[in-house]
């Protein structure tokens, strides 16, 4: 006789922002005052109930509750268990909202009037700073970094998992609580002026754990999805304990519920081992990042492991191939084993509805699949396991079509790029001079005085600046009262900076609505949306662009507003552009092959940009590559790999230049230790960083490894509103200069300025430019 199978599918994070970006235009408005806190947890009832139903309406078998985050979810998890730092509240039961907050943003002052950012801080004195904020993993979704004391005491303040469980349930919709699990919650925190390693803190931090399943397990809850993702990152033997320690109390507990292990964004590697001892009751392992580990899951995992197959890619936009991922599960299914099907991660990486973008060119929006539609992808392949794949044969066949569509479209292949990028013989990678030469022609073209000061490029993206653009879209204003409106903006801005007396000016970047967006709506291969945004931290959203296929730049990008910046001053104006490490680590990128080729076909065409701003004139471009070092791989096995790759697309776009045409680049991260020979090896030669918080001390690294070019170390933190006195700046000026020779020195802010209000920054830069001055003196 042969069983039915039962195969379910599970959702392990639905995107929180709401179709139409509700929880960014409800958390901006509560943070201007315009609306009340009960208003605002109205507001987010309403999108969870949505949420939950749509989900269900979707045919999703397990839906999660507790993914939704009124700002981030690893901050939830230190409201949970007690661990917000003490000088932003001292609530004894319940964070309050304020609290919350007051940790993600800093607590409100002036701040909150002028700019109505999603991240900052109040001046100093009146309220706190904000917590330290990072990339989750290797997306671009940020979180806050929970900090520990050495004495660190956990104690349950809130109820969110439970309360957000009760409240599906009073819907009528039985959820799987999502809880990010205690190991890699310590591993994502650091110590607070203290050398401990957090990871002591997990006897102490289980009971608060323990105490949340039990609830969950009183109110109903028969299972819960612990999120690891560190499993898939280099683990320690102390690290592994960690998790065999926190399991074998987790899986204790009276009453018990069910433990579902989540892990993604990459393969268990040598980590799966430890993982199957793990009493759990279920295991998900993501399969889009690491096909090859399902064999050996399925050959060492005990027979009653439930396994999550995590089939349906989480963290891109592409339609599954259907039939040719149930060729795979078929056979697992024939074991009699249970089964669950999910996407590889939580949805929180992708856009929500492919259904919004009605100006989408059909044809690539056949190959396209948002949340939504991932969600019914999974629901087809559910019904294929159960009944037979001729039960849902015509929706099978249309998915692998659209694929076979998309694999033999004329529109992703274009020869002449693929010559271009296959004859790498012919392209020369390196800059004809040596430094020191280009450093001679540069000092002689430019004639900068010692400590020049400089800008990273945005300025000020103001209401008024997104009004014009959004009205512009609209078709309120004409094409040339927006170009009009840019130029007066340009104008007033390149104005000012002469006068404070800037010594290298840029434009201000207004007619951008993102450093890559902007690109990618202008270069072949790329597809951009109106509505498919994507959290990237609290109430900020990207629209990550798509690149379907083969790229190039059929006509110059920044030429014009660069001609036109550089027409209004004497002083050199930088031509502003975002380099192909980023633009392919911010985007959607294609997976029919190696990410490092797409790479290399946006390096050749921002080279041809850079090739044109030089022949414009341009003394000095800036190739941003914000995002080079978030692009590393999980597993430090992999880095040689990418970054071999990686420096080599940012030479391609910069080699090209003669030896007085000088290159920046710019960097906002704050470790450069275990890459600073890759940063080197690109050649730039002159280097922004963000420094300005770690006073000085991430210089540390370049001074070490003899850094050959000039660096600017970032004197003003972006992040803040806050204005840095000339005597703090005069103070980082000459901690870099303890560590780096004095004439290799720039001054400069952290990061572009789009974020902050205009006052603080004029006032900044003043102090800013005041601070170079006393240091020439
Ligand atoms: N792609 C990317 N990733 C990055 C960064 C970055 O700059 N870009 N910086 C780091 C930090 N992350 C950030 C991510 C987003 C924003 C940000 O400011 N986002 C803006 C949207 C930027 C944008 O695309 N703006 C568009 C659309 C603006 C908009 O929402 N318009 C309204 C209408 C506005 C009006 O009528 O007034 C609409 O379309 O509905 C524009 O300016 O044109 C936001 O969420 O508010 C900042 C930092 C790391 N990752
Ligand atoms: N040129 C860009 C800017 O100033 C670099 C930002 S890095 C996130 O906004
Ligand atoms: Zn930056």
């Amino acid at each position: 006789m042969t069983v039915r199978p039962n195969v379910q599918s599970a959702i392990l994070g639905f995107p929180r922002i709401g179709p139409k970006r509700e929880l960014k235009a409800a958390l901006e408005a509560h943070w201007a005052g315009r609306m009340s806190a009960d208003d605002l947890l109205a507001t987010t009832a309403d999108l969870r109930a949505r949420t939950w139903r749509k989900q269900r309406e979707l045919g999703a078998n397990i839906i999660p509750s507790n993914d939704f985050s009124l700002y981030d979810h690893v901050l939830d998890t230190s409201a949970m268990v007690g661990a917000l730092p003490t000088l932003y509240g001292q609530e004894t039961e319940q964070v309050a909202l304020k609290t919350y907050f007051a940790t993600a943003r800093g607590s409100q002052g002036e701040h909150e009037a002028t700019c109505g950012c999603g991240h900052g801080a109040a001046p100093g004195g009146e309220g706190v700073p904000a917590a330290e904020m990072t990339k989750w993993f290797d997306t671009n979704y940020h979180y806050i970094v929970p900090e520990f004391t050495e004495n660190q005491t956990f104690r349950l303040t809130s109820t969110k998992a439970l309360d957000e469980y009760l409240e599906a349930k009073a819907l009528g919709i039985e959820t799987r609580p999502v809880l990010l699990g205690p190991v890699s919650y310590l591993l994502l925190g650091k110590a607070r002026n203290a050398d401990f390693d957090p990871l002591s803190l997990l006897p102490q931090l289980l009971p608060v754990y323990a105490e949340v399943l039990r609830s969950l397990a009183r109110a109903g809850a028969t299972w819960v999805q612990m999120d690891e993702p560190c499993l898939v990152t280099d683990l320690n033997d102390e690290a592994r304990e960690a998790y065999r320690l926190a399991y074998r109390v987790l899986t204790d507990v009276v009453p018990p519920t069910k433990v579902m292990l989540t892990t993604y964004f990459g393969g268990l590697g040598d980590n799966l081992e430890t993982v199957l001892w793990l009493p759990i009751d279920g295991l998900h392992i993501d399969l889009t990042r690491a096909p090859e580990q399902l064999d050996a899951v399925l050959a060492d995992a005990r027979p009653d492991l439930v396994l999550s197959l995590g089939v349906i890619d989480g963290r891109n936009i592409w339609k599954a191939d259907l039939n040719a991922i149930l060729d795979r599960l078929e056979p697992v299914i024939d074991r009699g084993r249970t089964v669950i099907l999910a996407p590889s991660c939580s949805l929180l990486h992708t856009p929500i509805d492919l259904e919004r973008e009605t100006t989408l060119d059909p044809e690539v929006k056949d190959w396209l699949a948002f949340a939504v539609q991932k969600i019914a992808e999974l629901e087809i392949l559910t019904r294929a396991l159960n009944q037979g794949r001729e039960s849902v044969r015509e929706i099978l066949d249309a998915a692998s079509a659209s694929v076979a569509c998309r694999a033999a479209s004329p529109r992703i292949h274009d020869p002449v790029v693929q010559a271009r990028t296959a004859d790498r013989t012919q392209m020369q990678t390196r800059r004809s001079s040596s430094f020191e030469v280009r450093r001679a022609a540069q000092v002689r073209r430019l004639n900068l005085p010692a400590w020049p000061t400089t800008t990273i490029g945005s300025f000020p993206q103001t209401p008024a600046v997104r009004k014009a653009r959004a009205d512009h879209g609209k078709g309120v204003i004409d094409a040339g009262a927006y170009e009009a409106f840019l130029r007066e903006e340009t104008a007033r801005t390149i104005r000012w900076q002469e006068e404070i007396g800037l010594d290298v000016l840029v434009h201000g970047e207004f007619e951008r609505n993102d450093m890559v967006q902007y690109f990618g709506e202008q270069l072949s291969g790329f597809t951009f949306t109106r509505n498919a945004w994507v959290q990237s931290y609290g109430s900020r959203c990207v629209r990550p662009p798509i690149i379907y296929g083969d790229v190039s730049r059929p006509l110059p990008m920044t030429v014009e507003w660069w001609r036109y910046a550089q027409s209004l001053t004497d002083k050199p104006m930088k031509g502003m552009l975002t380099g192909p490490v980023t633009i392919l680590n911010w985007s959607f990128v294609r997976d029919d092959q190696p990410r490092s080729e797409t790479c290399r076909q946006i390096a050749f065409a921002i080279r041809d940009e850079v090739l044109d701003l030089e022949a414009a004139g341009a003394p000095i471009i800036q190739i941003d590559e914000a995002a080079l070092r978030e692009g590393l791989p999980l597993r430090r096995s992999d880095w040689q790999a990418y970054l071999g790759w990686a420096v080599e697309c940012f030479r391609i776009t910069a080699s090209g230049v003669a030896d007085h045409t000088q290159i920046h680049t710019h960097m906002c991260y704050s470790e450069f230790n275990d890459i600073i020979r890759s940063i080197g090896e690109m050649d730039a030669d002159v280097i922004s960083i963000e420094t300005s918080r770690s006073k000085m001390e991430l210089l540390d690294a370049f001074s070490d490894y003899r850094y050959p070019a000039e660096i600017g170390p970032g004197v003003y933190d972006i992040h803040s509103p806050r204005v840095p006195a000339v005597e703090d700046i005069s103070a980082l000026l000459k901690a870099a200069a303890e560590r780096l020779p004095a004439d290799r020195l720039w001054v400069n802010p952290d990061c572009g300025l789009k974020t902050r209000s205009w006052p603080e920054t004029e006032a900044a830069l003043v102090n800013m430019v005041t601070a170079a001055r006393a240091a020439r003196a």
